[in-house]
C-alpha cells in the first residue's frame, strides 16, 4: 500500500537527484562536453579543473603561454574561453550582438550596477537610444579646479589621484545630473565601496544562490544598494520638482531619463513601451555615476617626458593662449589627442572584452558551441609587435600622426572604447574631458614624476611635482 510518507519521500529524492545532476552537468559534464568540442577542432588548453579551471594561475602568463600557439582557450571556473586575436574576427564578434552577449557574472552585480551596460538585445536597444543625446558633445560643460591646488609659486609634490577623481566626479554631477560633487559626495563613495565588495565576490569562489546567505558582506551591498537608491530617489525628485516649476534644465542626462518617463506614462493606456520607468532610470543613474566618475586615461609623464610636453603646450597656447579652452578649440588639438590615443593603447584601463556564445556559431574556421566564451585580449593587441612593430611598447604618440585609422591600417586592432553597436556611449565624453584637463594643465604648470613608476591604475596615489610656469 502507497502512503504519504512514501510520496514525500519519493519527491524528495526525486528534486534530490535532480539537483545533484544539476550541480554535477554544471561543475563536470558541460565543461568536458565543451572541451571535447574544442579539442576536436584542433584548440589547445588546460584540461578542465573543477570550479576554479585556469583562474587559480596568473592568468596573463596562461594567455601569453596559450599565444605560442594561438589557436587556444582558458578555462574561467566551468567554462572554457576562447582566445580571438584576428581583427577580421574581432570584427565579427563586436558585430554579432545577439549572437555573442555579455557574460552574466556574479549576481552580487546586479546590485553594484546594472543598466546599460548590462542589457541585451531590445532592452538594450531602447535604453541606448534613449541615452545616445545625452552625450553630444555639446552639452558637456565643465569646472576646473585645478588652479585652487597647486600654490602660485614655487614646485610641490602633490598626489594628483584624489583631485583627479574628484574633477571626473564633479564634471558627470554636473553635466548628467545637474548637480555638484559634493552633493553626489555620499554616492560615490558607496559606488566605490560597492565596487571594492564585487571585486572581492568575483575573486571568490563562485556558490549557487550564496547571496542569499546572510554573510556580513551581502548584508552590506543590500544596504549600500538601499543607500544609493534614496540619494538617487531625492534626486529625482528635487530635479522633478524644478520641471514642475519650470526652470529646470531637461537637456542633460537626467532630464532625457525623466522625460522619458513621462512619455512611459502617456503611453501606458496603448500598452506601448516607450521610455524608462523610474526604476529603470535610478538603474542608468548609478551606472552613470560609476562610469563617469572614473579617472580612466592615465597619461605617463614619464613617457610623455620634457619634449612631448613642451609640444603639446606650445599647441594648447597657440589654440587658447591663456584662455579657458572651449569645445572648438579642443576638437583642434592634434598632438594633446594623439597623445591620449597612445596613452590608452599601452595603458588601456579595459584590458580584455568578453562575450559568451549564446547559440551554437561559426566563427572563422572554429564552430563555437553555445555556452563558450570568448575573449578578446585588447591588452595583448595593443602591445603587438606583429601589428605596432619592433617598438610596441615604447610610448610614440607619432603613431596616431593620421588617426586611428592610419595607424591600424582600418583594422580591429586598438579598441580602448571597444567597436561597434556597444562601443562606448561616453568615449567623446572622455576625451573631451581628459583633453580640457591636460590643456588646463598644460597652459599652467610642467609636471613631472617624482620617482620613475607607472601603473594602470596608481595603488599608492599619483604623486606628481608641479611647477608654476
Ligand atoms: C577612457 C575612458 C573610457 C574607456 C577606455 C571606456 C571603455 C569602455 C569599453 C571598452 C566599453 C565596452 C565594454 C564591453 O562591451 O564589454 C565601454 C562601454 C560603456 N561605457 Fe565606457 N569607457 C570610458 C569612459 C566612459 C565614461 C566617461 C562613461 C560615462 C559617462 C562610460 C560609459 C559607458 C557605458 C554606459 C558603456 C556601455 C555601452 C553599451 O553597452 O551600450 N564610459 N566603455
Amino acid at each position: 500500500m502507497v502512503t504519504i510518507q512514501m510520496i514525500v519521500t519519493i519527491c524528495c529524492c526525486a528534486i534530490a537527484i535532480s539537483l545533484l545532476w544539476k550541480v554535477l552537468n554544471w561543475v563536470w559534464f558541460n565543461p568536458k562536453k565543451l572541451e571535447n568540442l574544442l579539442r576536436k577542432q584542433g584548440l589547445k588548453g588546460n584540461s578542465h579543473r573543477i570550479l576554479y579551471g585556469d583562474m587559480k594561475d596568473l592568468i596573463m602568463r596562461h594567455i601569453y603561454a596559450c599565444f605560442a600557439g594561438k589557436k587556444c582557450f582558458t578555462w574561467m571556473g566551468p567554462r572554457p574561453q576562447v582566445l580571438i586575436m584576428d581583427p577580421e574576427l574581432i570584427k565579427e564578434v563586436l558585430s554579432k550582438t545577439y549572437s555573442y552577449q555579455k557574460p552574466r557574472g556574479n549576481p552580487l552585480g546586479t546590485l553594484f550596477v546594472q543598466g546599460l551596460v548590462s542589457y541585451e538585445k531590445d532592452k538594450w536597444a531602447k535604453h541606448r537610444k534613449i541615452i545616445n543625446p545625452a552625450f553630444h558633445l555639446e552639452k558637456l560643460k565643465m569646472l576646473s579646479k585645478w588652479e585652487d591646488i597647486v600654490p602660485v609659486e614655487g614646485s610641490h609634490e602633490i598626489d594628483v589621484w584624489p583631485h583627479l577623481q574628484q574633477l571626473t566626479s564633479d564634471v558627470i554631477s554636473r553635466t548628467a545630473f545637474g548637480s555638484s560633487y559634493e552633493e553626489g559626495r555620499k554616492i560615490f563613495e558607496l559606488q566605490n565601496e560597492q565596487a571594492q565588495h564585487f571585486i572581492e565576490a568575483i575573486r571568490s569562489v563562485y556558490i549557487p544562490g550564496g547571496r542569499f546567505l546572510p554573510t556580513k558582506r551581502s548584508r552590506r551591498v543590500k544596504e549600500i544598494n538601499k543607500d544609493v537608491w534614496s540619494l538617487i530617489r531625492g534626486i529625482i525628485n528635487k530635479r522633478l520638482k524644478a520641471m514642475e516649476a519650470g526652470y529646470a534644465d531637461n537637456e542633460d542626462l537626467l532630464g532625457i531619463l525623466l522625460e522619458s518617463n513621462f512619455k512611459e506614462i502617456e503611453q501606458q493606456d496603448r500598452k506601448e513601451d516607450f521610455g524608462m520607468s523610474i526604476d529603470e532610470i535610478i538603474e542608468e543613474c548609478k551606472l552613470f555615476y560609476f562610469a563617469g566618475a572614473r579617472n580612466y586615461i592615465s597619461v605617463a609623464p614619464m613617457d610623455t617626458g620634457a619634449v612631448k610636453q613642451a609640444r603639446a603646450r606650445e599647441e594648447v597656447l597657440q589654440v587658447f593662449g591663456s584662455r579657458k579652452p572651449d569645445f572648438n578649440g579642443l576638437n583642434r588639438l592634434k598632438v594633446v589627442t594623439m597623445i591620449l590615443y597612445e596613452s590608452l593603447r599601452l595603458y588601456s584601463p579595459v584590458t580584455t572584452l568578453t562575450r559568451l556564445a549564446i547559440e551554437e556559431i561559426t566563427l572563422g574556421e572554429v564552430s563555437l558551441p553555445a555556452g563558450v566564451l570568448i575573449s578578446l585580449p585588447m591588452v595583448i593587441l595593443h602591445h603587438d609587435k606583429e601589428i605596432w612593430g619592433e617598438d610596441a611598447n615604447k610610448f610614440d604618440p607619432e603613431r596616431f600622426r593620421e588617426g586611428i585609422s592610419g595607424a591600424t591600417k582600418g583594422q580591429v586592432t586598438y579598441f580602448p572604447f571597444a567597436w561597434g553597436p556597444r562601443i562606448c556611449i561616453g568615449q567623446n565624453f572622455a576625451m573631451f574631458e581628459a583633453k580640457m584637463a591636460l590643456s588646463m594643465i598644460l597652459q599652467t604648470f610642467s609636471f613631472e614624476l617624482p620617482q620613475p613608476s607607472v601603473t594602470v591604475q596608481p595603488q599608492y596615489g599619483a604623486p606628481l611635482i608641479f611647477h608654476k610656469l
